[in-house]
């Protein structure tokens, strides 16, 4: 079997890439960066260690690689004879893998009826969803007529903590031990293989939004929390009882909708709430606050892990005080070396706080989370 998997990053080598190895593919890594690539192909393995006591590292095999750069040829040939495409680039990078992929798949179908699998392993909310679309406006007519019956896009959720990588060999990745991987079966091929080790749910939704919303929401509130008291690593932060504090207050909003919105046991999603602060605190990881804050702009962007839980806390009735410190905390998180936090303080800088929010949230500056948001902007500020 074989797999083409977009990003040869940290959570494309850490797990996606680790997981279908071990479950019997043969896998292409594609990426941009060169070092990689060479590296990948010359090899043909990498090692994996576990974040956790015994350190225990995993060699994964049977890997290879293609430059997204220079090889886009290979790399649609790669997926024409592949049986899974995935990807971890990055939500706001599949425009760019959009062309590459659309010349594979029309190649491929042009040839063969043979089911394909495309899944996006992203943090979005229908990631393999907005991949399709991508790519479907770069197929013509009889391509995507024979893709609807033997291309799917199953959207999926993640997760594994993988922070930024600094190892003398380029390869290595130091993972915690907790993963999950659920994709969304009701948009797989009828007859599919499963792949072992991920969890296949008729319903997605329920498990994208806890994930997101917990695990992300109180990551990133974690960080931006972190960022304006001068931690480095969210480690640092988590010892921050305080701060601790308020990422739990966050993740009890969050809570509350999910347990209204999908019918799941107080109980249970308390401990779920524990498990995920545990894992944040986790010492045999070093995650930077700047890694984990990365990307304000997608983070305040309405379908993400700050502003979709507070909206769907206000249409309920529901608390939603502590997810606007966070998104004030996001308009605060002035990291020179993010891109999208130079254009968020640049935007701040021209238009002021308020306008900007509005911008990248979509709430209007007389909606009653914009005026929360923007009340804790000040005394954060
Ligand atoms: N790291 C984590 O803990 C984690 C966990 C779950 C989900 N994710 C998600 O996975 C995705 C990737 O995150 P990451 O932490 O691995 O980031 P990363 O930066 O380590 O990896 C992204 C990789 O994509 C490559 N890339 C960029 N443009 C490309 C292109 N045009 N073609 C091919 N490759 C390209 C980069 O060179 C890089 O190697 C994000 O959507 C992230 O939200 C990350
Ligand atoms: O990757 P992002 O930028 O969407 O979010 C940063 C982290 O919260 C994220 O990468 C987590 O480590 C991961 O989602 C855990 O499963």
């Amino acid at each position: 079997m074989k797999a083409v998997h977009f990003g040869a990053g940290n959570i494309g080598r850490g797990f996606i890439g680790l997981l279908l190895s071990q479950a019997g593919y043969e896998v292409t890594f594609v990426d941009v960066n060169e070092a990689f690539v060479t590296q990948l192909k010359e090899r043909g393995e990498y090692p994996v260690t576990l974040a956790s006591d015994g350190q225990e590292t995993v060699i994964v095999k049977n890997v290879t690689a293609l430059s997204s750069v220079t090889h886009a040829d290979e790399v649609a040939a790669a997926i024409a004879g592949a049986d899974l495409v995935t990807t971890a680039v990055g939500v706001s990078i599949l425009k760019h893998i959009a062309g590459v992929l659309a010349d594979g798949i029309s190649r491929r179908v042009a040839v063969s009826s043979a089911p394909l699998h495309v899944i996006a392993c992203e943090n979005a909310i229908g990631g393999s969803a907005q991949l399709k679309e991508l790519v479907y406006v770069k197929l013509d007519e009889a391509a995507r007529a024979k893709a609807e019956s033997s291309v799917a896009f199953p959207n999926a959720a993640v997760d594994r903590i993988v922070p930024l990588q600094q190892h003398e060999d380029i390869l290595k990745v130091v993972v915690e031990p907790f993963y999950e991987w659920v994709v969304d079966a009701s948009q797989m091929i009828p007859g599919y293989t499963p792949v072992e080790g991920v969890h296949y749910v008729d319903n997605l939704e329920p498990y994208i939004e806890r994930k997101l919303f917990t695990v992300n929401t109180g990551h990133c509130s974690a960080a931006y929390l972190g960022f304006l008291q001068g931690y480095e690593t969210i480690q640092q932060a988590m010892e921050d009882e305080a701060l601790t504090a308020k990422v739990r207050e966050v993740l009890e909003e969050t809570g509350a909708v999910l347990i209204q919105k999908h019918g799941f046991d107080e109980a249970e999603h308390s401990k779920y709430i524990d498990k995920i602060l545990e894992r944040f605190r986790n010492p045999a990881l070093t995650d930077e606050v700047s890694r984990v804050g990365r990307s304000p702009l997608r983070k305040l962007s309405p379908s993400d892990r700050l502003v979709s839980p507070a909206t769907q806390a206000y249409d309920r009735g529901l608390s939603y005080t502590a997810l606007t410190r966070s998104m004030a905390g996001a308009l605060l998180f002035k990291a020179g070396d993010d891109p999208e936090a130079v254009e968020l303080q640049a935007v701040i800088a021209e238009l002021g706080a308020e306008a900007a929010l509005t911008k990248y949230t979509g709430l209007a500056a007389d909606h009653p989370i914009h005026q929360a948001a923007m009340e804790q902007y000040a005394k954060l500020s």
